[in-house]
């Protein structure tokens, strides 16, 4: 069953969440009880230099997470999800080039601003520590020569757990998870899809990072362990962590996020409270989404994305959108995703631009 979870950690007047004030005077975002944002994305932008062209993946991409916050970034195939969060934790390829700035405030250890932090950095404090990645195709990343639980337990020994500890917690990991012990003993070629993706989300959880990166972490799993994957994630949340969680599963980020951002054609369009976005999207292209799924219209958003090298300089859902005008062939302000606004000239609700 989807239940509609409404926002912790953000107040019902949009207006008055504490990072909007953040995101128009340039400060850091704080949470509701003062504290600044775990996660602060301030102009991200990415590019890809191919041999011809430009790919622009990633544009002028503003958000937080604050601690204790589910967010859901949402959006149709190629719209740069993945590349958002492969900038996050510099494992882009080096024909790649990242602007702007992420700001990272653990509550150990020192503030990093991950755009420009050295490799070394990444690698010794942020990858896998403060920040844990489920990728989006887990089957390939995980090493071929090594089963389950070795690679369990040597990361829960990389991360401070002693050799005696580590096989029980392994265990622990798996059980939460959804994996079955046995299966802990196969190597990786060995397993299914489903098996390998709960498998890369234990190697996530096990280090306990408090962000969580989660790239459409329910592939390959049926229903009752999407649900377990999902209500896993939000708890984890509840208990104070923070995940960033990218799915194409609409259904999934209502049930448990606090807010949702939805991407189109490498930017965000629409960012808000998950209650509000579903009741009353603002952006056209959200509305779209939110017609296409079996419960409403089941009608599906007409037409297709923008190649992410030839964008143009209005507002690129504009040749799909029922509502465009001359106004659209000029940049929607602000494009950033600010908080209860949508980057669109004609907004279907709240959300004017500034
Ligand atoms: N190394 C690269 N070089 C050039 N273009 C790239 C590279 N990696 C990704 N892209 C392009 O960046 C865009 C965004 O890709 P991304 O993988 O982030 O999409 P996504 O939103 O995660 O899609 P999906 O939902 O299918 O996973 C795509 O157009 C993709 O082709
Ligand atoms: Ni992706």
């Amino acid at each position: 069953m989807t239940t509609t979870r409404e926002p912790a950690a953000v107040p019902a007047d949009s207006t008055a969440t504490p990072d909007s004030t953040a995101m128009t005077s340039g400060t850091a975002g704080t949470g509701t009880d003062g504290r600044p944002a775990l996660l602060e994305v301030d102009g991200l932008t990415v590019r890809f230099q191919l041999r011809d062209a430009v790919v622009q993946a990633v544009t002028d991409l503003h958000l937080t997470v604050q601690p204790g916050e589910l967010l859901a970034v949402v959006g149709e195939s190629g719209c740069g999800k993945s590349v958002l969060a492969h900038a996050l934790l510099g494992l882009l390829p080096g024909n790649a080039t990242v602007t702007g700035h992420a700001r990272l405030r653990p509550a150990a250890g020192e503030p990093v601003d991950l755009v420009g932090a050295s490799e070394r950095h990444l690698a010794r404090a942020v990858r896998g520590r403060a920040v844990g990645l489920v990728p989006q195709s887990p089957a390939t990343a995980l090493t071929p020569v090594r089963t389950g639980r070795r690679l369990l337990e040597e990361t829960l020994r990389a991360h401070g757990r002693t050799r005696r500890e580590a096989p029980a917690a392994a265990e622990r990991v798996a059980a939460d998870v959804g994996l079955d012990p046995v299966d802990l003993d196969r190597y990786p070629h060995e397993l299914s899809g489903g098996m390998a993706q709960r498998l890369a989300t234990a190697l996530a959880l096990a280090p306990d990072p408090p962000l969580l990166l989660a790239d459409e972490p329910t592939t390959g799993l049926d229903r009752p362990l999407v649900d377990h994957t999902l209500d896993l994630l939000r708890r984890r949340c509840d208990a104070g962590g923070a995940v960033l969680l990218i799915t194409h599963d609409l259904a999934a980020a209502r049930r448990v996020a606090d807010t949702v951002a939805v991407m189109y054609a490498s930017r965000i369009v629409e960012r808000r409270p998950t209650g509000e976005l579903f009741a009353a999207p603002a952006h056209p292209y959200t509305a779209g989404l939110l017609d296409a799924l079996p419960e409403r219209a089941f009608r599906p958003v007409p037409g297709h994305p923008p190649m992410l090298t030839d964008l143009p300089d209005g507002c690129a859902f504009a040749p799909r959108c029922g509502r465009a005008t001359d106004i659209c062939r000029t940049p929607p302000v602000p494009s950033a995703g600010v908080p209860g606004r949508a980057a669109c000239h004609h907004p279907l609700t709240l959300g004017a631009p500034a």
